[in-house]
This record gives C-alpha cells, structure tokens and sequence, in this order.
C-alpha cells in the first residue's frame, strides 16, 4: 500500500522555484532515499511533507489522506533533521522519551519503551546518561530512537549519518537498514552522499535543480543512469559523445568503442564504466592499428581497497578512468594499451535539443553497487 503520495507538488522561496512539478510515491515499510547536489531541493521536498514549508501547488497524502492545512505535528512523522539537536540538558532516556511524554504515554510504558528502543539502537542501559557524554556515533542513535520512540508511520531522515566519520557511517547505515527491515519503517531519507543512499535504500530519487532526474532502485540508477547529469553525479567520469555506425561500434574521440548489440545507428551519447576498461598486453599498444586497441599512459593509481582507480592518458581524446585489481594494475608512467567492454558501455539518451546541457557536478567518488 502507498503511505505516501507527493503530486505535482512546487514550492518556492521568493520568486525561486525550490521544487516544481514533483511526483513521487513511498510504499509503505519502502525506504526511498533521496541524493543529489546541494540546492537540488531535497531538504524542501522533506520540509514539505513534514509540514514545515508551504507548497505553491500540488497535494500530498498521508495514507489517502491529504494533508493541505494539517500542522506538521497532527502529521505522525518522526523526524530527524540536522537542526533538530539533542536536548543537552536532558540524559539520553529523557531525550528518547520527549515525544512519548507529548503524548502523554503513561510512565511504566515509557520507561519501558525508552529501554526497548535503547536496546534497539544498541545502546542499552544507557537511559542515565548526559548527552554531552556520548560520542557523535551514539548521538546519532539517540537522535534515531527519539525520532521511532512514537511510532511514526513514517520516518525522515535528512542526512542522518552527515557528521559522522566514514567508518561510523559505514557501519551505522548497515544497521539501520537491518533495523528499518525489522521493525517495518518506512522511510524517506535525504543525503548528498550516494554510497549512503545506494546502501540504504530499496529506491533512491536524483533531484537536480527541483526535479527529479531519476527515481529507480539501487541497481536500476547504477546500471543505467537516466542521462549525462546522473551519470556524472554517480561519479562516472568516462562519458563521451558519438556516433554509432553500422559494424557494432561508435566513433568516439577515444576512436571506436564497442557498443551493446542492438544499439541503432546515429549520434549518441555513452559512458563505458571504469570496469568496462580493459588493458592490452603491451605489445597490442605498440601497434595501435589493431582493433580496440587505444596507447595511453598511467597518469595516477588511486588505491580503493578491493581495486585500483587508474587515470588514464589516452593518445586521443579526454583522460579516462579504469577499475581493476590491484594485482592486474600498470604502475603509474606506464604506457599501455586499451580496449573497452561492449557489456559495460552504457547509452545515454541525447540531450534535448531545448536543453542547455548538464551543468557540471562536484566531482563525487564512484560508489561500488550497493
Ligand atoms: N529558507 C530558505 N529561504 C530561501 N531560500 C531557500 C531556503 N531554503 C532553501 N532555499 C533555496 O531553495 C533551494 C533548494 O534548497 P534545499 O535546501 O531544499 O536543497 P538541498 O538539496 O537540500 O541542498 P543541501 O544538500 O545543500 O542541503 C536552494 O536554491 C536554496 O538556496
């Protein structure tokens, strides 16, 4: 059943449209994550569910039921917001426990749910505590179990894990979504970081400018992003124009990359994964005339854990960003050869001819599949 149904919905600031003509749907126990660059309007989107800033136009629904002049707390959302800060005065139970006093939850129950959310966030035992005591990881989880201790229908999270050291992070995502899994949250989470989301999220909505560029699950955005915008907020690098003849290539600055069987002739627009970058056997660059094979040279070797991020120097064209196992990388100054995998090159839908392009994004780094 769908909990939550946002239609058509625009808000702006002065003359400035923050969001316009957003549709989105939230199942309930989904949890849908919401990326992409500041400013793209995500924090508004979630301001406006909950209640906090007034749409222009549009509807949303709770549970069929609209919510046009419903206070944000008659909503029956949890929320946890950047500026939403623990109360310092107040020790973690008192923290945990301050919506269920506003609803005048008896103090047996109370005490016994504070424990049982404790205990959930694992943290148990720690109702006593000063909030100044804890670190930022077990604030984090306070915060969480302040924002579950009403049993919201649902959830959202605006960059719940944003101060967090990468480690922390890391960690802390796996469980929340083991524990959103369990007790059948459904959540709507916003984020500017797309690994969080990718780990996160049964599906994950790219805004850009006020609109949503792409809404999909995880594998869906990740295997094929919905145009150069999304691709490049993915962190992919390798992305080029083309044109697409008729011997299953297209002729690209890179010289010719193989394209999926299938792929009609006429301009294009690909991306081939970092993973899609094969290297020859040096012999294959000192002769470049054969096939697929592009010389280029090592520029930079970045160390990634489970493999090696290369960037390349091709002998015609933009540099190039190749994935592979340590074991398999040319050092850096190398000169190599390369060839590109058809399964890993992606065509993009061209630009319309009414669009301005794809303004640039940060650079971000490439997330791994969730
Ligand atoms: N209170 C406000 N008054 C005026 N303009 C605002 C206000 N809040 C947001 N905006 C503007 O609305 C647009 C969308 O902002 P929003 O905070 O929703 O983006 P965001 O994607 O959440 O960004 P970030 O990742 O930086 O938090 C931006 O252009 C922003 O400058």
């Amino acid at each position: 059943m769908t909990l939550l149904e946002v239609e058509r919905l625009a808000v702006s600031y002065g003359p400035r449209p923050a969001l316009s003509g957003v549709d989105l749907s939230v199942a309930e126990g989904e949890t849908v994550c919401v990326l992409g660059p500041s400013g793209g309007g995500k924090s508004t989107l979630l301001r406006a569910v909950a209640g906090l800033a007034e749409p222009d136009a549009g509807t949303i629904r709770l549970a069929g039921r609209d919510q046009a002049g419903v206070p944000a707390h008659r909503r029956g959302l949890g929320l946890m917001f950047q500026d939403h800060q623990l109360f310092p005065q107040r020790d973690v139970g008192g923290n945990v426990a301050f919506g269920l006093r506003m609803r005048r939850v008896g103090r047996a129950e109370r005490r016994r749910r504070v424990a049982e959310l404790l205990e959930l966030v694992g943290l148990p035992g720690a109702e006593r505590r000063r909030v100044s005591a804890l670190s930022g990881g077990e604030q984090q989880r306070v915060a969480l179990a302040r924002a579950l201790a009403p049993s919201p229908r649902l959830l959202m999270l605006d960059e719940p894990l944003g101060r967090l050291d990468r480690d922390l992070r890391e960690r802390l995502v796996v469980e929340l979504r083991q524990l959103f899994r369990r007790l059948g949250t459904t959540v709507l989470a916003v984020t500017h970081d797309q690994g969080e989301a990718f780990a996160l999220a049964d599906r994950v909505v790219v805004m850009r400018e006020g609109r949503i560029a792409q809404a999909g699950s995880p594998a869906e955005v990740w295997g094929r992003p919905a145009d150069a915008f999304v691709a490049r907020f993915l962190g992919f690098r390798n992305l080029a124009a083309g044109r697409v003849g008729t011997g299953g290539t297209a002729d690209t600055d890179w010289g010719p990359v193989p394209v999926p069987e299938g792929t009609p002739p006429g301009p294009c627009r690909l991306l081939i994964r970092p993973s899609g970058v094969r290297f020859l056997p040096p012999d294959a660059a000192a002769s470049p005339g054969s096939p697929g094979a592009l010389p280029a040279t090592v520029r930079a070797r970045t160390f990634r854990g489970d493999h090696v991020l290369l960037l390349l120097a091709p002998a015609s064209g933009p540099p190039l960003e190749a994935a592979c196992p340590l074991r398999a990388a040319p050092a850096e100054g190398e000169r190599v050869g390369l060839a590109f995998d058809p399964s890993e090159v992606v065509l993009l839908p061209l630009p319309d001819a009414a669009d301005s392009g794809e303004p640039d994004v940060a650079p971000g780094k490439a997330p791994g599949p969730a």
